[in-house]
Protein backbone atom coordinates (compact mmCIF):
# COMPACT_ATOMS: atom_id res chain seq x y z
CA UNK A 1 0.00 0.00 0.00
CA UNK A 2 1.49 3.43 -0.86
CA UNK A 3 2.99 5.17 2.09
CA UNK A 4 4.23 8.59 0.16
CA UNK A 5 2.72 8.95 -3.41
CA UNK A 6 0.18 12.19 -3.16
CA UNK A 7 -3.34 11.38 -3.87
CA UNK A 8 -3.88 13.69 -7.12
CA UNK A 9 -5.84 16.90 -6.26
CA UNK A 10 -8.53 15.47 -8.90
CA UNK A 11 -10.48 18.00 -10.36
CA UNK A 12 -14.16 17.72 -8.76
CA UNK A 13 -16.87 20.19 -10.22
CA UNK A 14 -20.04 19.73 -9.07
CA UNK A 15 -22.21 18.57 -11.86
CA UNK A 16 -25.38 20.15 -10.28
CA UNK A 17 -24.33 23.17 -10.44
CA UNK A 18 -24.58 25.44 -13.87
CA UNK A 19 -21.18 27.73 -14.71
CA UNK A 20 -22.25 30.92 -16.64
CA UNK A 21 -20.75 30.82 -20.01
CA UNK A 22 -17.07 33.00 -19.93
CA UNK A 23 -15.43 34.64 -22.37
CA UNK A 24 -11.75 32.99 -23.34
CA UNK A 25 -9.83 35.57 -21.43
CA UNK A 26 -11.86 35.21 -18.28
CA UNK A 27 -10.59 32.20 -15.88
CA UNK A 28 -13.29 29.76 -15.70
CA UNK A 29 -15.34 29.54 -12.60
CA UNK A 30 -15.85 26.18 -11.31
CA UNK A 31 -18.28 25.12 -7.96
CA UNK A 32 -16.19 22.62 -6.13
CA UNK A 33 -17.89 19.69 -4.00
CA UNK A 34 -16.04 18.62 -1.31
CA UNK A 35 -14.92 14.94 -1.75
CA UNK A 36 -15.43 12.00 1.16
CA UNK A 37 -12.53 10.51 2.58
CA UNK A 38 -11.93 7.82 5.36
CA UNK A 39 -9.57 7.94 8.22
CA UNK A 40 -8.84 4.62 10.22
CA UNK A 41 -7.21 4.78 13.32
CA UNK A 42 -4.94 2.16 13.48
CA UNK A 43 -2.44 2.37 16.13
CA UNK A 44 -4.04 0.96 19.57
CA UNK A 45 -1.78 -1.87 21.16
CA UNK A 46 -5.62 -3.63 21.85
CA UNK A 47 -4.64 -4.35 25.69
CA UNK A 48 -8.29 -5.47 26.33
CA UNK A 49 -8.13 -7.70 23.57
CA UNK A 50 -6.01 -10.68 25.22
CA UNK A 51 -4.37 -11.40 21.86
CA UNK A 52 -0.27 -11.58 21.71
CA UNK A 53 0.21 -8.37 19.46
CA UNK A 54 -2.03 -5.56 18.23
CA UNK A 55 -5.59 -6.74 18.11
CA UNK A 56 -6.22 -5.33 14.46
CA UNK A 57 -3.70 -7.76 12.83
CA UNK A 58 -5.07 -11.02 14.39
CA UNK A 59 -5.99 -13.39 11.27
CA UNK A 60 -10.04 -13.67 10.86
CA UNK A 61 -10.41 -16.38 8.52
CA UNK A 62 -8.30 -15.40 5.64
CA UNK A 63 -7.31 -11.98 6.51
CA UNK A 64 -6.20 -9.88 9.57
CA UNK A 65 -9.11 -7.89 11.15
CA UNK A 66 -7.88 -4.53 8.98
CA UNK A 67 -7.76 -5.41 5.56
CA UNK A 68 -11.55 -7.48 6.10
CA UNK A 69 -12.36 -3.23 7.54
CA UNK A 70 -10.38 -1.65 4.72
CA UNK A 71 -12.12 -4.51 2.11
CA UNK A 72 -15.53 -2.62 3.10
CA UNK A 73 -14.34 0.90 3.24
CA UNK A 74 -12.66 0.55 -0.31
CA UNK A 75 -15.95 -0.86 -1.70
CA UNK A 76 -17.58 2.43 -1.10
CA UNK A 77 -17.38 4.05 -4.36
CA UNK A 78 -17.71 7.80 -3.29
CA UNK A 79 -15.01 7.73 -1.21
CA UNK A 80 -11.74 9.13 -2.74
CA UNK A 81 -9.44 7.65 -0.77
CA UNK A 82 -8.46 5.91 2.82
CA UNK A 83 -6.10 6.79 5.11
CA UNK A 84 -4.50 4.65 7.83
CA UNK A 85 -2.94 5.51 10.69
CA UNK A 86 -0.19 3.26 11.91
CA UNK A 87 2.26 3.66 14.69
CA UNK A 88 5.76 4.53 13.57
CA UNK A 89 7.83 1.53 12.94
CA UNK A 90 4.54 -0.74 12.18
CA UNK A 91 5.79 -3.02 8.96
CA UNK A 92 2.23 -4.11 8.84
CA UNK A 93 1.16 -2.32 5.32
CA UNK A 94 4.93 -2.85 3.93
CA UNK A 95 3.58 -5.90 2.45
CA UNK A 96 -0.79 -6.00 2.96
CA UNK A 97 -2.23 -6.63 -0.25
CA UNK A 98 -4.52 -3.19 -1.69
CA UNK A 99 -8.16 -3.65 -1.79
CA UNK A 100 -10.17 -3.15 -4.59
CA UNK A 101 -11.76 0.14 -5.01
CA UNK A 102 -11.09 3.50 -3.45
CA UNK A 103 -6.87 3.94 -2.81
CA UNK A 104 -5.47 3.13 0.48
CA UNK A 105 -2.65 5.65 1.78
CA UNK A 106 -0.87 4.74 4.94
CA UNK A 107 0.59 7.36 7.61
CA UNK A 108 3.04 6.08 10.52
CA UNK A 109 2.32 8.72 12.49
CA UNK A 110 -0.21 6.71 15.20
CA UNK A 111 0.03 8.59 18.61
CA UNK A 112 -0.60 7.53 22.66
CA UNK A 113 -4.34 7.88 22.37
CA UNK A 114 -6.73 7.54 19.78
CA UNK A 115 -7.43 10.97 19.66
CA UNK A 116 -4.01 11.74 18.96
CA UNK A 117 -3.94 9.31 15.86
CA UNK A 118 -6.93 10.96 14.50
CA UNK A 119 -5.46 14.93 14.72
CA UNK A 120 -2.50 13.54 13.20
CA UNK A 121 -4.02 11.79 10.43
CA UNK A 122 -6.19 14.20 9.51
CA UNK A 123 -2.62 16.39 8.88
CA UNK A 124 -1.27 13.30 6.56
CA UNK A 125 -5.21 13.38 4.75
CA UNK A 126 -4.58 16.95 4.15
CA UNK A 127 -0.79 16.88 2.74
CA UNK A 128 -2.48 14.52 0.55
CA UNK A 129 -4.50 16.76 -1.04
CA UNK A 130 -7.49 16.71 0.79
CA UNK A 131 -9.67 19.85 1.79
CA UNK A 132 -10.67 21.48 4.74
CA UNK A 133 -14.25 21.80 3.79
CA UNK A 134 -13.91 17.70 2.32
CA UNK A 135 -15.62 15.42 4.49
CA UNK A 136 -13.72 12.77 6.79
CA UNK A 137 -15.27 9.51 7.81
CA UNK A 138 -13.19 8.52 10.75
CA UNK A 139 -13.43 4.59 11.31
CA UNK A 140 -12.06 2.31 13.94
CA UNK A 141 -9.71 -0.18 11.79
CA UNK A 142 -11.35 -2.57 15.34
CA UNK A 143 -14.93 -2.19 13.69
CA UNK A 144 -13.95 -4.91 11.02
CA UNK A 145 -17.83 -5.62 10.64
CA UNK A 146 -18.74 -2.44 8.79
CA UNK A 147 -20.39 -2.86 5.59
CA UNK A 148 -20.42 -0.49 2.47
CA UNK A 149 -24.29 -0.05 2.96
CA UNK A 150 -23.78 0.95 6.61
CA UNK A 151 -21.01 3.90 4.80
CA UNK A 152 -23.59 4.53 2.70
CA UNK A 153 -26.73 5.57 5.00
CA UNK A 154 -24.13 7.33 7.06
CA UNK A 155 -23.07 9.58 3.90
CA UNK A 156 -26.67 9.82 2.71
CA UNK A 157 -27.81 11.03 6.18
CA UNK A 158 -24.77 13.78 6.57
CA UNK A 159 -24.17 15.20 3.35
CA UNK A 160 -26.22 17.75 3.93
CA UNK A 161 -26.04 18.26 7.31
CA UNK A 162 -24.51 21.53 8.49
CA UNK A 163 -22.38 19.64 11.27
CA UNK A 164 -22.30 15.64 9.97
CA UNK A 165 -22.85 12.92 12.31
CA UNK A 166 -22.01 9.64 13.16
CA UNK A 167 -23.73 5.56 12.97
CA UNK A 168 -24.95 4.92 16.42
CA UNK A 169 -27.34 2.25 18.26
CA UNK A 170 -30.15 2.80 20.42
CA UNK A 171 -29.90 1.39 23.79
CA UNK A 172 -31.52 -2.10 23.41
CA UNK A 173 -31.09 -3.19 27.05
CA UNK A 174 -32.31 -1.94 30.69
CA UNK A 175 -29.21 0.45 31.64
CA UNK A 176 -28.34 0.01 35.41
CA UNK A 177 -26.64 2.20 37.37
CA UNK A 178 -23.89 0.51 39.59
CA UNK A 179 -23.33 1.01 43.09
CA UNK A 180 -19.98 -1.24 44.94
CA UNK A 181 -21.28 -4.18 42.27
CA UNK A 182 -24.92 -3.99 42.85
CA UNK A 183 -27.24 -1.98 41.29
CA UNK A 184 -27.89 1.24 42.26
CA UNK A 185 -30.82 2.46 39.74
CA UNK A 186 -32.39 2.17 36.70
CA UNK A 187 -31.86 4.63 34.46
CA UNK A 188 -33.90 6.18 31.65
CA UNK A 189 -32.69 4.78 28.59
CA UNK A 190 -35.40 6.57 26.05
CA UNK A 191 -32.91 8.97 24.79
CA UNK A 192 -29.44 7.00 25.28
CA UNK A 193 -27.49 5.49 22.42
CA UNK A 194 -23.93 3.77 21.92
CA UNK A 195 -21.71 5.68 19.75
CA UNK A 196 -20.40 3.56 16.70
CA UNK A 197 -18.38 4.33 13.70
CA UNK A 198 -17.52 5.58 11.20
CA UNK A 199 -18.30 9.79 12.27
CA UNK A 200 -18.55 12.01 9.71
CA UNK A 201 -17.59 15.26 9.87
CA UNK A 202 -15.97 18.68 7.50
CA UNK A 203 -12.10 17.85 7.82
CA UNK A 204 -10.96 21.52 8.66
CA UNK A 205 -13.95 21.48 11.42
CA UNK A 206 -12.71 18.58 12.90
CA UNK A 207 -9.21 19.69 13.48
CA UNK A 208 -10.30 22.94 14.80
CA UNK A 209 -12.92 20.53 17.28
CA UNK A 210 -9.79 18.25 18.44
CA UNK A 211 -7.45 21.47 18.75
CA UNK A 212 -9.86 22.70 21.26
CA UNK A 213 -11.44 19.81 23.13
CA UNK A 214 -7.54 17.89 23.34
CA UNK A 215 -6.45 14.72 23.52
CA UNK A 216 -9.42 12.91 26.23
CA UNK A 217 -12.21 12.70 24.40
CA UNK A 218 -12.50 9.19 22.95
CA UNK A 219 -15.01 10.02 19.67
CA UNK A 220 -15.02 12.98 17.10
CA UNK A 221 -18.16 13.46 17.96
CA UNK A 222 -17.23 14.33 21.88
CA UNK A 223 -14.94 16.93 19.81
CA UNK A 224 -17.51 18.55 17.66
CA UNK A 225 -19.89 18.59 21.08
CA UNK A 226 -17.28 20.52 23.33
CA UNK A 227 -17.15 22.99 20.69
CA UNK A 228 -21.05 23.70 20.82
CA UNK A 229 -22.15 21.72 17.83
CA UNK A 230 -24.97 18.38 17.77
CA UNK A 231 -23.73 16.03 15.22
CA UNK A 232 -26.36 13.81 13.94
CA UNK A 233 -26.73 10.09 15.16
CA UNK A 234 -27.72 8.24 12.13
CA UNK A 235 -28.89 4.29 12.64
CA UNK A 236 -25.88 1.70 13.00
CA UNK A 237 -26.26 -1.71 12.99
CA UNK A 238 -25.66 -4.21 16.18
CA UNK A 239 -22.90 -6.24 14.08
CA UNK A 240 -20.90 -3.23 13.72
CA UNK A 241 -19.65 -3.81 17.09
CA UNK A 242 -15.91 -2.81 18.20
CA UNK A 243 -13.86 -5.61 18.91
CA UNK A 244 -12.49 -4.93 22.09
CA UNK A 245 -12.69 -8.28 24.40
CA UNK A 246 -10.71 -11.72 24.11
CA UNK A 247 -14.61 -13.08 22.93
CA UNK A 248 -15.45 -10.64 20.35
CA UNK A 249 -12.93 -12.58 17.86
CA UNK A 250 -15.02 -15.72 17.65
CA UNK A 251 -18.16 -13.07 17.03
CA UNK A 252 -16.45 -11.10 14.51
CA UNK A 253 -15.30 -14.15 12.77
CA UNK A 254 -18.47 -16.18 12.97
CA UNK A 255 -20.36 -12.88 11.33
CA UNK A 256 -17.82 -12.68 8.14
CA UNK A 257 -17.56 -16.72 7.75
CA UNK A 258 -21.56 -16.30 7.82
CA UNK A 259 -21.31 -13.29 5.15
CA UNK A 260 -19.14 -15.29 2.78
CA UNK A 261 -21.64 -18.25 3.03
CA UNK A 262 -19.14 -20.55 4.93
CA UNK A 263 -20.60 -22.93 7.92
CA UNK A 264 -19.99 -21.60 11.48
N1 LIG B 1 -3.37 5.34 20.41
C1 LIG B 1 -4.35 4.80 19.69
C2 LIG B 1 -5.40 4.06 20.30
C3 LIG B 1 -6.36 3.48 19.50
N2 LIG B 1 -6.31 3.63 18.15
C4 LIG B 1 -7.29 2.95 17.30
O1 LIG B 1 -8.58 3.38 17.65
C5 LIG B 1 -9.54 2.35 17.42
C6 LIG B 1 -10.48 2.19 18.61
O2 LIG B 1 -9.72 2.01 19.81
P1 LIG B 1 -9.83 0.78 20.81
O3 LIG B 1 -10.72 -0.24 20.33
O4 LIG B 1 -10.00 1.32 22.17
O5 LIG B 1 -8.40 0.13 20.54
P2 LIG B 1 -7.14 -0.05 21.46
O6 LIG B 1 -6.71 1.25 22.04
O7 LIG B 1 -6.21 -0.74 20.54
O8 LIG B 1 -7.67 -1.07 22.57
P3 LIG B 1 -7.48 -1.00 24.15
O9 LIG B 1 -8.18 0.24 24.61
O10 LIG B 1 -8.14 -2.27 24.62
O11 LIG B 1 -5.98 -0.97 24.42
C7 LIG B 1 -8.74 1.08 17.11
O12 LIG B 1 -8.88 0.77 15.75
C8 LIG B 1 -7.33 1.44 17.49
O13 LIG B 1 -6.33 0.81 16.68
C9 LIG B 1 -5.27 4.36 17.56
O14 LIG B 1 -5.24 4.49 16.34
N3 LIG B 1 -4.33 4.94 18.35
C1 LIG C 1 -14.93 5.82 18.77
C2 LIG C 1 -15.58 4.68 19.48
O1 LIG C 1 -15.53 3.50 18.69
C3 LIG C 1 -17.05 5.02 19.69
O2 LIG C 1 -17.69 4.01 20.37
C4 LIG C 1 -14.92 4.38 20.80
O3 LIG C 1 -15.15 5.42 21.68
C5 LIG C 1 -13.44 4.09 20.67
O4 LIG C 1 -12.98 3.24 21.65
P1 LIG C 1 -12.47 3.65 23.09
O5 LIG C 1 -12.50 2.38 23.86
O6 LIG C 1 -13.42 4.65 23.65
O7 LIG C 1 -11.12 4.20 22.86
Amino acid sequence: MTHTTPISPAPHSDPTSKASPQSPSTPELVAVAPRLWALVPCAGNGSRSGAAGPKQYTVLGQQALVLHTLEALAAVDRLAGIQVVVSAGDPFFDTAPQPQGAPVFVANCGGATRASSVFNGLSALLAQGAQPLDWVLVHDAARCLITPADVNRLIDACKDDPVGGLLALKLPDTLKQEQGGRVAATLDRSDKWLAQTPQMFRIGALQAAYVAAGDAVTDEASALELVGQSPRLVDGSAQNFKVTYPQDFALAAAVLAARAGHPL
